[in-house]
């Protein structure tokens, strides 16, 4: 079964009249990752945020949106905001745009939780801390007094997926989750991705958005490519990471190559 459906998206900039995300379809199987890569601008993001019904102003989706059999293109912004969150979690590319700026991160956390699950103080920050120190965030109560300026951008991302693992969505979508990270902060990211997709109930569905095929290889089942707004390519993702059909997909895996070595070489295999 399919926990996520998207038909005919189509993004355009009513502004510049310019058309970003063209007829792209593709679906997320019920506890599986599938990423969709492609270059930088490529449209990526606009996707994600269109699935959320996050686009900034200006732009417009048209096409369906199915979540669980449901169209999310139909609901009214209460039912939207409900579902945000609680059952479909995006973790941003920019991990300082997860948090409100003006609030401790704790603060935004214990919000999301008391909005979502009626929590009070105690039982969100036991919670919070309980994943924190899942995934290796010692100092829970520290971090989660301060400010998202005063944290890395890595660390910032790893609390988001700390509160993932509370907020135990449907859906995961993770939006780029180790750009800007350093090679070893890249590493610890994807496995606590990993390791929240194994946490989560039976297992997580998550829509990967990245333009590393080294980190899709850690985490996808299935890979689209996405080439000027448009999906070219998708299948398998041992299929397109060894084997794809169109040329801009296997010019993107041979990039991989390099990253692979690296991401083998930290954890511990013979290259
Ligand atoms: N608010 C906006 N108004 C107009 N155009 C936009 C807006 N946001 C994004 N775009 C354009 O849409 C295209 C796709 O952007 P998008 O951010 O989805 O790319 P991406 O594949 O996620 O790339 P990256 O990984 O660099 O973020 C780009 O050409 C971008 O300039």
């Amino acid at each position: 079964m399919n926990i996520l459906e998207v038909n005919q998206l189509n993004i355009r900039d009513s502004k510049g009249d310019r058309v970003l995300v063209q007829d792209s379809s593709f679906h997320v199987r019920e506890g599986s990752c599938l990423a969709i890569v492609g270059e930088s601008g490529s449209g990526k993001s606009l996707m994600c945020r269109a699935i959320m019904r996050l686009l900034p102003s200006g732009i417009r989706q048209t096409g369906e949106i199915a979540f669980r059999g449901e169209r999310l293109d139909g609901l009214s912004e209460r039912e939207m905001s409900a579902l945000r969150g609680r059952r479909i979690c995006l973790i941003p590319q920019n991990g300082m745009r997860a948090f409100d700026p003006s609030y401790p991160v704790g603060v935004h956390a214990r919000e999301t939780l008391r909005r979502h699950y009626g929590w009070g103080r105690g039982v969100a920050d036991a919670k919070m801390t309980a994943a924190m120190e899942s995934i290796m965030l010692s100092d829970a109560a520290e971090l989660l007094g301060k400010y998202p300026h005063e944290l890395s951008g890595g660390m910032l991302q790893r609390i988001m997926i700390a509160l993932s693992i509370v907020l135990e969505p449907d859906l995961i979508i993770a939006d780029e989750p180790t750009t800007a990270l350093d090679m070893i902060t890249q590493f610890e990211v994807v496995q606590q991705l990993i390791a929240v997709r194994e946490r989560i109930g039976s297992g997580s569905s998550m829509l990967l958005v990245s333009h590393d095929l080294g980190v899709v290889e850690q985490l996808a089942d299935e890979v689209a490519v996405i080439k000027d707004g448009s999906i070219i390519e998708r299948g398998a993702a041992r299929v397109i990471l060894s084997d794809a059909r169109h040329a801009y997909s296997r010019q993107l895996a041979t990039a991989r190559q390099a990253l692979r070595g690296t991401f083998r070489s930290m954890m511990g295999e013979e290259i």
